[in-house]
């Protein structure tokens, strides 16, 4: 099957992306960067770790951006070189989160006492003080140690299990900070621009889901997107064990995600914005989340093989396509909104700079909030009001010290004044212009005495909030809260550099990008222009996605992702391709604006189809159901799945058909009916079966085909393939069952036991088991 041929090529595709970092190599693998003490540790040392934990041109950088004091660089870098604390958080949404925090706290947190490397006795976890009721948690040792502690096995099952089942996330703990300044409501509706693997957006459903009565959903909704097909199938993955109706996942490059527009003022609900001319709505959001793609740095103790790659440049290279994502996601913010932007980049090029480029560009209509009240207990530092561009070697204070070199790739707003050649040389009157220092701190152009002095922002950037390992025992993180205040201003006319000769035989995108004013809301798609979109190109070249995997193992098999997206009911492709080919032609395919191999997103309308399980199932008319149902297939004749859509997805999908469908939408809806394949399941008068996933939110709604069972009866269907009406314990039980129509039905354990519930397939005289949750 093309399904199984496709998902060979994922697992490749994932498991290739990164080394396996921990693992103990051969001394004939010894990395060339190593050093000698290192290859001697390899033989003799378990703990040893195959990459060299050092990098020269990574101190010289940080030393000179001084985003620590020169006094603390020692604990700072040690720390660096440690391998990072597993984290993980309690999903606030699950109906059994009070049991699971009760578990740790009073059976995990207190036992299972294990040693560190010194001997001594530690605690195995502790919760994260700054997170909101003791739902994160951060055990003292890595993943790696615990996996290996046979004291901590007991933990470790635990952790997998309840990670299987969306109980749990296991996260890094510094990437759980941005959504907690979103301030998010279950009424928001939330743009994730840059989401995969989807960590954070799994802690945005939760906010949303959070306070919600089972079978009851939230007004709010989660817009999740990514660039990159194979990871959106990993964000698809990762939320699935969230069984939401309130998730659209999208496909597109966040700084040209599309508007959906509508041509009539057909909706009044808030979230459906007017803009400019009455006849024209806009969907716009109440929070956007930008965390951007950057290069990493920050999770230097996670994956330490960025030691050997990371190089200065990387962040100038993403300084554009980051600026370009914050202002497309603040196009789309909601007046009175807010959106955090964040990076796992310890680089002000990326972090700092873009901040001030941003507000720079948005000319009033959005602030920085300051958010020094909120989480207390979360140690961070204010943003830097001062840095400098390292550039081809070169240390540059300013961006006239850029024009000297016509190579250089350095913008205007990477710089702290975000002046231009004409702005610094006009305003520097009486200075030196033109000089330019050689790394050591010193001017090049003979006076060796003079320290190049970095520009100073005048834009309240220690409202930004800088996170370093050492604080808090952590990984690094960077995160900046806007508040939209206004409209942005309407685009200016391109910058057109410091000469008209230089500008136009550069050949760095970031370049072009310089200068690219403010997006106005109703500047969508073809805002930027053909140059612009050789930016996202040339930055998809870099090695730079390697950062936000997150906690999502490499290696999974992606088999069942694919089956949820692939075409239903077409055959696949006999033509056989490579791995790499596949994903060039799918990135191809997607840069051009077409989007194929993804089912189309139908409202499913057969209404005879729809009575029938109305029907069967009883379900009570203050349900919304008709109108709230999908499917991934034009022919409603051969629809195997049916999917569930809250109102709010309603409402999305609705604008985006009539507007045109500007949206690629990789993954919608919760999964609620699957026709039955079985011969018997067929002839049943209802052929589509409840699916386990949408059984929890339906089951309220459901009167007829429900079994209640005694735990001795629940754990003989559990155990058993088929049992015979009268041979169940409870005989009300073996009649009730009896009783039921033939086709699928769901059996509850009864009050006084946990919860449990599972749906059957009922076939003559068996039962037949189909799916069981928690
Ligand atoms: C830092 S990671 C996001 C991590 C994610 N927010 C999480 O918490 O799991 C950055 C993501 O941006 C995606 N990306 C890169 N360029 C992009 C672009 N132009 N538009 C949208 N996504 C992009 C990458 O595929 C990557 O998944």
């Amino acid at each position: 099957m093309g399904g199984r041929g496709r998902s060979r090529t994922q697992r490749k595709h994932f498991s290739q992306s990164r080394e396996n970092v921990w693992k103990i190599p051969k001394s004939s693998e010894v990395s060339a960067n190593a050093t000698p003490d290192d290859a001697n540790n390899s033989r003799t040392n378990q703990h040893w770790q195959p990459f060299a934990t050092q990098n020269p041109a990574f101190d010289e950088y940080y030393k000179e951006q001084e985003i620590v004091s020169p006094e603390e660089w020692d604990t700072f870098i040690e720390c660096l070189r440690k391998p990072l604390p597993a984290a993980f958080r309690i999903n606030s949404s699950s109906q059994f989160y009070v049991d699971i925090r009760s578990q740790l706290e009073n059976d995990f947190a207190k036992s299972p006492k294990a040693e560190d490397s010194n001997g001594c006795e530690v605690e195995a976890i502790k919760p994260l003080p700054w997170y909101p009721d003791k739902l994160a948690w951060q055990s003292h040792f890595s993943r790696m140690e615990l996996r290996k502690n046979q004291t901590l096995e007991r933990f470790h099952e635990f952790l997998k299990l309840e990670n299987e089942i969306g109980n749990i996330t296991r996260q890094e703990a510094v990437s759980m900070v941005p959504p907690l300044f979103l301030d998010v409501r279950p009424d928001h509706f939330v743009l994730d621009m840059c989401a995969a693997p989807g960590s954070k957006t799994f802690q945005l459903l939760e906010m949303i889901h959070k306070l919600t009565e089972p079978g009851i959903l939230p007004s709010g909704m989660v817009m999740a997107n990514d660039l990159d097909v194979q990871r959106c199938n990993l964000l698809i993955h990762q939320t699935k064990r969230m069984c939401t109706a309130n998730l659209i996942v999208t496909n597109h490059e966040a700084q040209h995600f599309p508007s959906c527009h509508l041509r009539r003022n057909h909706f009044s609900d808030s979230h459906i914005g007017n803009i400019k001319e009455p006849s024209i709505s806009q969907l716009q959001f109440d929070r956007v989340l930008c965390d951007v793609p950057c290069s990493g740095d920050g999770t230097l103790r996670k994956a330490p093989d960025i030691w050997r790659k990371w190089i200065p440049g990387s962040g100038n290279g993403l300084h554009g396509l980051q600026i370009q994502i914050a202002m497309r996601g603040l196009a789309l913010l909601k007046v009175g909104g807010r959106m955090v932007y964040s990076t796992c980049s310890m680089n002000p090029v990326e972090n700092e700079a873009v901040v001030a480029e941003v507000l720079r560009r948005c000319g009033g209509s959005v602030e920085l909030v300051d958010v020094s009240t909120e989480l207390p207990q979360l140690v961070r530092r204010p943003g830097l009001k001062k840095w400098k561009v390292q550039d081809k070697g070169q240390w540059l204070a300013s961006y006239k010290d850029a024009t000297k070199h016509c190579s250089f790739v350095a913008t205007p707003g990477m710089f702290p004044s975000g002046k231009s050649y004409k702005e610094t040389t006009e305003h520097d009157q009486e200075t030196e212009t033109g000089q330019f220092c050689n790394g050591d701190g010193k001017y090049e152009n003979g006076d060796s005495t003079k320290v190049l002095e970095a520009e100073v922002s005048d834009l309240p950037l220690e409202r930004c909030m800088r996170i370093v390992p050492h604080d808090q025992n952590s990984g690094a993180f960077f995160i900046a809260v806007f508040h939209k205040l206004s409209s942005l201003p309407a685009p200016e006319k391109k910058y057109a550099g410091p000469s008209k000769k230089k500008d136009s035989n550069s050949t760095q995108p970031q370049k072009m990008m310089n200068g690219v004013n403010a997006f106005s809301i109703e500047d969508d798609i073809g805002l930027l222009g053909e140059k612009d979109s050789q930016i996202s190109e040339a930055t998809l070249d870099t090695d730079i996605l390697i950062n936000g995997m997150d906690e999502v193992s490499l290696n999974t098999d992606q088999n069942e992702i694919y089956e949820e997206n692939k075409k239903e009911d077409t055959e696949p492709t006999p033509e056989v391709k490579t791995g790499a080919k596949i994903v060039a032609e799918k990135r191809k395919l997607q840069i051009q604006g077409r989007w194929r191999g993804v089912d189309p997103v139908i409202f499913y309308k057969d209404d005879a189809v729809v009575d029938r399980i109305i029907e069967f199932y009883g379900i009570k008319e203050s349900f919304p159901f008709k109108g709230h149902l999908i499917s991934r297939n034009d022919d409603t004749e051969h629809v195997k799945r049916i999917y569930y859509i809250s109102n709010s997805v309603k409402e999305v999908l609705e604008l985006n058909l009539q507007g045109g469908q500007q949206l690629k939408i990789a993954s919608v809806g919760l999964k609620m009916f699957e026709r039955q394949s079985a011969t018997e399941g067929k002839s049943a008068p209802c052929t589509f079966r409840i699916s386990s996933e949408g059984l929890p939110l339906i089951l309220p709604h459901i009167t007829k085909q429900i079994l209640y069972a005694s735990a001795v009866d629940f754990k003989n269907l559990l155990q058993y393939k088929s049992i015979k009406f009268p041979n169940f314990v409870d005989p009300k039980f073996g009649e009730d069952a009896s009783n039921l129509t033939k086709g699928c039905c769901v059996v509850v354990l009864k009050k006084g036991s946990n919860d449990f519930i599972i749906s059957y397939s009922k076939v003559n005289y068996n039962l037949h088991r189909r799916t069981q949750t928690r």
